[in-house]
């Protein structure tokens, strides 16, 4: 068997893989990303030791799996990365696969576990479909490596019923599995993991809300080291906006739309079946729709550049905000810190400011200057309170979900 972990984390745009070390903790030896997919040239970003390299790349890329198949083989090939040279050299390969049904943890691939998460593709095509197609090629091109797979979802099994549950017909909910499950899970047990740590609390005793702000965004209301509520619902959709998903509409919006809305997206396949609905409100809403880009840095900026950029903040504001007075009541006023994470909740400090100070009537307070500096590099866990602050401290994690993947192979296994 060999020695390297490789963990992958795909997305309808991006793949992100990470090799790690079989150790405790794991050791990540190198890194890739692929993005823009969605919207060619593809980009690489590769990081191995101090070595960084950012390219655009000329290869066609369309999919997914097509990114996969390129990262694999460029790191199989590079030279300055011998430890990894073919899939002789690796043991497991971790898989993010962000809809679980009700899988309470990681299962590691075989027929049986691969037809299971077929069967719910349906429930999540847009976000599960590129996810099992890296899991067939793995099976088919990497065949002596155990493949596992981490769900964003187990994170929400302790969702007590009455959150988990849409008010609808309960035999028709049961028979096709329609309730919350809620995402973002593997991102929320690494903040969970890394903040305790940092303050020095068992999990069990520690109450947070946590943000995951990126591309996806979404809120988790944590009571001793259990997830209560989250924002997103039966699909990623549900809750915060996002890059290119409207958030929470009321649901006939979908049926005043247009007449054109109920049928099936020109984009699905045999294996996907998507609505034009579903499409739209998944890829073509959003920040995208309000402004035109989904890089939010170009949106959260201290001048707005137009109306509908300042629009776009204030409506993410609203709704985050939303959530945090929803919760810190859920939590009863204990709440130990209030976590900022995701690429957007780690890099942008007007963000994280302008939700500070409308949130002052709860004793939040940050530190000025340490919010505008953010964390270091190699800082997973920044604390960026007020220094007389009473009230809930605030931090900023950065989250790494291929390393929280890593962590809990080496930790079940080794
Ligand atoms: N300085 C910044 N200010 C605001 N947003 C930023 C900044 N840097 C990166 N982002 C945003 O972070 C988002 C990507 O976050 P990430 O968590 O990596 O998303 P995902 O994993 O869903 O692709 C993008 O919208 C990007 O524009
Ligand atoms: C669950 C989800 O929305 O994931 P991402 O933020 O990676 O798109
Ligand atoms: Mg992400």
């Amino acid at each position: 068997m060999g020695k390297y972990i490789l963990a992958v984390n795909a997305g309808s745009s991006s793949v992100k893989v990470t090799f790690y070390t079989f150790e405790n903790p794991p050791q990540a030896i190198a890194d890739a990303q692929v993005s823009g997919i969605t919207a060619p040239p593809p980009t690489l970003k590769y990081q191995r030791g101090p070595v960084k390299i950012k390219e655009e790349l000329k290869e066609k890329l369309n999919t997914p799996q097509d990114a996969f198949k390129y990262i694999l083989q460029r790191c199989f090939n590079d030279p300055e990365l011998s430890e990894v040279a073919s899939d002789r050299d690796l043991a497991y390969v971790c898989h993010r696969v962000v809809h679980g049904g009700d899988y309470q943890d990681a299962v590691e691939i075989n027929d049986e576990t691969l037809h299971h998460l077929e069967d719910l593709e349906d429930l999540a095509p847009l976000h599960n479909f590129s996810a099992l197609e890296i899991v067939r090629l793995c099976k088919k091109e990497l065949p002596s490596v155990t493949s596992i797979t981490y769900f964003d979802s187990a994170f929400h099994q302790t969702l007590p019923d009455y959150v988990r549950t849409y008010p609808i017909n309960q035999q028709t909910a049961k028979a096709h599995g329609l309730r919350k499950y809620g995402f973002h899970g593997i991102s929320y047990s690494f903040i969970l993991r890394s903040v305790t740590q940092f303050l020095g609390k068992p999990q069990e005793q520690t109450n947070l809300i946590a943000m995951h702000i990126g591309s996806g965004a979404s809120m988790c209301a944590i009571k001793e080291g259990k997830s209560i509520d989250t924002s997103m619902g039966l699909t990623p959709l549900a809750g915060l906006p996002g890059a290119t998903r409207s958030g929470d509409i009321d649901p006939s919006l979908v049926f005043h739309y247009t007449s054109e809305a109920g049928k099936l997206s020109p984009g699905s396949t045999k294996e996907m079946h998507i609505s034009t609905a579903e499409e739209i409100l998944n890829k073509q809403s959003g920040w995208k729709a309000l402004t035109g880009t989904t890089d939010f840095s170009q949106i959260a900026v201290e001048n707005f550049p137009s109306e509908s950029h300042k629009l776009a903040f204030d409506i993410l504001v609203d709704r985050m905000l939303g959530y945090i007075g929803n919760y810190f009541v859920k939590l009863g006023g204990h709440v130990d810190a209030i976590v900022f994470a995701g690429g957007i909740g780690e890099k942008s400090a007007l963000l994280r400011r302008t939700l500070a100070e409308k949130c002052k009537c709860l004793g939040v307070a940050i530190n000025a200057e340490a919010n505008v500096k953010g964390p270091e590099d190699k800082e997973t866990v920044k604390d960026i309170t007020q220094g007389s602050s009473k009230g809930p401290r605030v931090l900023i994690c950065q989250t790494n979900e291929q390393f929280e993947m890593a962590y809990h192979t080496v930790e079940s296994r080794l």
